[in-house]
């Protein structure tokens, strides 16, 4: 039996049942984006009016509504939104019109078969001007009959990689009239007579992604946990070849391959779960400033949000491949549950904007600094970025013999990510001065752009997770949470060792005391890697595994499991007649011949 210390009660909260709703309800949930995007678009872009008029009712769920922004054209260059809302003052009402055939509307969740309300992001126009992309609370069914209403064709886009349960849709305005009032006019506004009235700031009218991407973190962390609490789980019950030859096979988590390949998994997920808490606190306390008319905070959000959210959806996906390969064939029977986690996770990788692009445009707030910084400014007391400005030791110190709460692996990371940022920015400046425009340079930049951010992000990831631990008073879970931090953080020095030994901050033979920190971090996990799993205290319903079942009766319900299949109701198939048996008995007598 496994060594079973006490509980960790690190994902047990609300948030995270929460979005256990979210998440597997993402698969096959026709309230995801009512829930996700409909509702905080509401909260945030409706004024009070339109918030006492829809947000009862879209609490009391008396329609579904899903976010209808991108199109079968455009999903990330939003200033390219073909899908136009034409101010009609006569009439005081917009004309929705998707003109061409790539501005039909192409993805949005619940949108084909469920929603019968959409937040449609549209190009505004009004006395002849257009004034960029705006969000309209558009009707798009009869609420009695479900049908389409006038001038909207609606329908599913079909079979996709995953998520097959969600009727993600596509959409089309043929001159379809909706009053003044149901543009959202909390931030910009359009008056009875057609004059526009513009925003404090021209993105608040895209809180909703920013909402799911700080949300999206959490997300991660929570895809992380649960695959590897079916890999732990399945690795520590599954038995496999021997270690000493003659003394029996043992149980594959304790190879040491094994943990390498899950252990980590289980320490982002922890990363990603207090960055997670983080950043969405953040978005909480920005949206409450935004209220109050402070926008302050907006571009720091922005920038971490798209950079947390690209960096944990991405490592996520490769982690959840990790956890499957970890489970042998299977691994790969759906029966695992490796197949649905993965179709589910790897979306975020696309949707609420694209990895690539979300690193980019935290990149363009890291070379704001880099020019604040190379023009001798001084930081404004901004705790993200505040290290960018510092001069840290000119070696890595990771194998002095006290780390104090790690400071010396979060100043190599901080090393790392100030190297990063402000060499591009330097080549940047350079490209220019040789001719390049500043478009054309930035192209020119945007993988090492990618890799600012990605050191950046490492950077927040690593502190958040020291300084959570550190607050831990529960020595018993906290030393167990500190192995986890331990292999975490070296792990995360393996894994930027060519940053850190390019410049030869590092030396070799420090990345040798990083690894060596990460096997005596693997050593430490192992006895407590079922209880650690187990304190998740997952439901077997929601791990949707034969291989994680709490109880580890795998194989029994393996069997079972197949036996349910439907191909199994009878033993000889009609098919086998009609073609396989007709085939061989043709076969026969030719031979006969
Ligand atoms: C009951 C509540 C319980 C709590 C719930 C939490 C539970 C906790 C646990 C976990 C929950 C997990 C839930 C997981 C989610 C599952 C559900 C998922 C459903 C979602 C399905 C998918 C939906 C979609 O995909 S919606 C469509 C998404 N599309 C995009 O993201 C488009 C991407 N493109 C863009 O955003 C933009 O085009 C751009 C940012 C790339 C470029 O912007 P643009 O204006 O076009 O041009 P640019 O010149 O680059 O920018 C100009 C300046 O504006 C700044 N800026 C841009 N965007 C923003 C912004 N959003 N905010 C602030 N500032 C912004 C930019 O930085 C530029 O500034 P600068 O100063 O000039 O640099
Ligand atoms: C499962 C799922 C659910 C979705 N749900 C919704 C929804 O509910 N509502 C909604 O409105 N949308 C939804 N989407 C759409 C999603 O938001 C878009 O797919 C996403 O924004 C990417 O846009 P795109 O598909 O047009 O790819 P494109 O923007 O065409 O990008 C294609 C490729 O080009 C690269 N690229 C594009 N622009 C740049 C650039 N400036 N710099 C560098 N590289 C670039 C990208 O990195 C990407 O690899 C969903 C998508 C998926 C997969």
């Amino acid at each position: 039996m496994e060594h079973a210390p006490k509980a960790i009660d690190v994902t047990n909260d609300v948030e995270m049942r929460t979005f256990n709703f979210f998440t597997m309800g993402i698969d096959g949930h026709p309230l995801g984006l009512h829930l996700d995007m409909a509702i905080p678009t509401i909260l945030n872009n409706a004024d009070e009016e339109q918030q006492k008029d829809w947000l009862p009712k879209a609490a009391n769920r008396e329609f579904i509504a899903t976010y209808a922004q991108t199109e079968m054209g455009h999903g990330t260059n939003l200033k390219k939104l073909e899908t136009t809302a034409t101010y009609d003052p006569k009439t005081q009402e917009f004309v929705l019109n998707s003109p061409t055939i790539t501005s039909t509307k192409w993805w949005p969740g619940n949108l084909g078969k469920s929603s019968n309300y959409a937040v449609v992001m549209a190009q505004l126009y009004t006395q002849g001007k257009c004034h960029g992309a705006h969000p309209f609370f558009v009707q798009l069914r009869d609420l009695n009959t479900h049908k389409p209403l006038k001038g909207i064709t609606v329908g599913d886009i079909g079979p996709k990689f995953g998520m097959n349960t969600v009727d993600n849709g596509f959409l089309q305005f043929d001159h379809v009239r909706t009053p003044r009032r149901s543009m959202f006019m909390k931030h910009a506004k359009v008056l009875p007579d057609g004059r526009y009235v513009p925003p404090v700031h021209d993105k608040l009218n895209y809180s909703a992604m920013v909402f799911i991407r700080a949300a999206i973190v959490s997300g991660m962390a929570y895809h992380l946990l649960v695959t590897s609490t079916i890999a732990v789980r399945y690795s520590a019950i599954r038995r496999q070849g021997e270690i000493t030859p003659g003394a029996g096979e043992v149980k594959v988590l304790d190879y040491q391959t094994q943990q390498h390949r899950i252990f980590p998994q289980l320490a982002r997920g922890l990363a990603f779960r207090l960055s997670g808490q983080y950043i969405m606190k953040l978005y909480t306390q920005t949206m409450d400033d935004i209220r109050n008319g402070d926008i302050s905070a907006v571009p720091d959000l922005h920038a971490l949000s798209c950079g947390l959210k690209a960096v944990t959806t991405h490592h996520a996906a490769l982690g959840l491949e990790q956890c499957r390969m970890a489970c042998g064939g299977h691994g790969y029977s759906q029966a695992s549950g490796f197949p649905l986690h993965y179709s589910v996770a790897v979306g975020a990788c696309t949707y609420e904007g694209e990895n690539m692009v979300m690193l980019l445009q935290t990149a363009r707030h890291l070379m704001k600094i880099a020019k604040a910084i190379r023009a001798g400014q001084s930081p404004k007391s901004n705790k993200i970025v505040d290290y960018l400005f510092h001069k840290g030791p000119p070696k890595c110190l990771i194998d002095q013999a006290y780390d104090t709460n790690y400071r010396n692996v979060l100043e190599s990371f901080e090393h790392l990510a100030r190297r990063q940022t402000l060499e591009v920015y330097d080549k940047l400046v350079q490209l220019q001065q040789q001719g390049r425009n500043y478009e054309q340079a930035w192209n020119d930049c945007a993988v090492e752009l990618c890799k600012a951010t990605r050191a950046h992000v490492r950077t927040f990831l690593a502190r958040t997770f020291v300084e959570e631990i550190d607050k831990i008073s529960d020595l018993s879970i906290k030393s167990v949470l500190q192995d986890l931090l331990q292999l975490y953080l070296y792990y995360e020095v393996t894994e930027c060792a060519t940053g850190l030994l390019e410049d030869g901050f590092m030396t070799g033979q420090q990345h040798k005391y990083a690894k060596k920190k990460i096997y005596e971090a693997l050593e430490k996990i192992r006895p407590n890697a079922v209880s650690i799993v187990d304190s998740f205290d997952f439901q077997d319903r929601e791990l949707h595994s034969v291989l994680g079942r709490r109880d580890g009766n795998v194989y029994e319900n393996l069997l079972k499991w197949a036996q349910s299949s439907p191909l199994n109701k009878t033993d000889v198939l009609p098919f086998h007649h009609k073609y396989l048996g007709k085939m061989m008995e043709e076969a026969r007598q030719r031979s006969k011949i």
